[in-house]
């Protein structure tokens, strides 16, 4: 199954345009969608998930025009979107159990088995009977991809789900995403370069509503190798280097200033070659951007 979208544009009313001509191929696997706050994220995948419209493109489903058959893509959608609540008082269980009815899985013991499953497969099986107003933010996120699993969806979004999340939380929540992953559509809209590397087959990169880059990691990574270049500066050094080569990001390491420069060569002396790293490909397309922009 495949998800294409097609010269997508949004302007909102108070004249932000969050989507601009965004074309889109998606196949079955993880598909990462990296771009910092504001980038438009949340507006291309509320409309994905028809909660929104755009003012002019297609999106399909396979053979399903989405604009025009919302109610047939909700049937086949598991949406997590970015916040969500729950009633705090309602055990885990319980809220699983209204959601499938909402679903349409009417049958108790069928529900009741997809229920259990999904407790299982979230890890939230021995904490079930628990008001979810004590889960942690994990196990709030957890329960948020157990609700968005019901009714076997064949495609999956989800919004920025490891925000917030400590490092174990993120891990568990990644490898969940990687099973589920296996055979459906699944769109994880994140900021963290790390989530898309380590999960995502294909990805995008987002910004001011535009796709700067759409490929697999390794590819976007091998694209750049042998053109990054990295020196320490001093601070005072920072200002010219920056008028003078592409310098894509300025880390501290240890209290000094470490830059990475985009090069086709050695930019000057002091500087070494480094094997790019997705964090590196994220600000290339980030920077060339604002370069290229009058
Ligand atoms: N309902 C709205 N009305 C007006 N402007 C909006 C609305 N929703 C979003 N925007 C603006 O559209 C742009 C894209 O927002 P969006 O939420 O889609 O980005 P995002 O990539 O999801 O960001 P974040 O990571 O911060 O959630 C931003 O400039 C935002 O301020």
């Amino acid at each position: 199954m495949q998800l294409t979208i097609r010269d997508l544009c949004k302007t909102y009313p108070n004249g932000v345009r969050a989507l601009k001509h965004v074309d889109l191929t998606i196949s079955t696997g993880m598909f990462g969608l990296l771009g910092p706050n504001g980038a438009g994220k949340s507006t291309l995948m509320r409309t994905i998930a028809t909660l929104q419209d755009p003012d002019s493109g297609a999106v399909e489903f396979g053979a399903l025009d989405v604009l025009a058959h919302k109610d047939r893509l909700r049937e086949v959608l598991g949406y997590l979107p970015q916040e969500f609540g729950l009633y705090p008082n309602l055990s885990a269980e319980t809220i699983l159990d209204h959601f499938a009815v909402l679903k349409g899985v009417t049958d108790r013991r069928e529900r009741a088995a997809q229920v259990h499953a999904l407790l299982d497969q979230t890890n939230l099986l021995a904490a079930r009977k628990q008001a979810v107003g004590g889960f942690s933010g994990g196990m709030k996120q957890r329960l948020g991809i157990a609700i968005a699993l019901l009714g076997r969806p064949r495609l999956v979004i989800v919004d920025e789900p490891t925000a917030g999340l400590d490092p174990t939380e993120r891990h568990r929540f990644l490898d969940l995403l990687g099973e589920i992953g296996q055979d459906i559509v699944v769109i994880l809209s994140t900021h963290i370069v790390e989530d898309v590397y380590e999960l995502c087959s294909k990805f995008a990169i987002i910004s001011h509503g535009e796709v700067l880059y759409s490929g697999s990691p390794a590819a976007a990574v091998a694209a750049l190798r042998g053109q990054i270049w990295r020196r320490v500066a001093s601070r005072p050094e920072l200002p010219e280097l920056q008028r003078e080569l592409h310098v894509i990001a300025t880390r501290l390491v240890a209290g000094r200033p470490i830059v990475h420069v985009h090069h086709p060569e050695s930019p000057g002396p002091g500087f070494e070659p480094i094997e790019p790293g997705l964090e590196d490909v994220y600000f290339f397309h980030i920077t060339s951007k604002s370069r290229r922009a009058p």
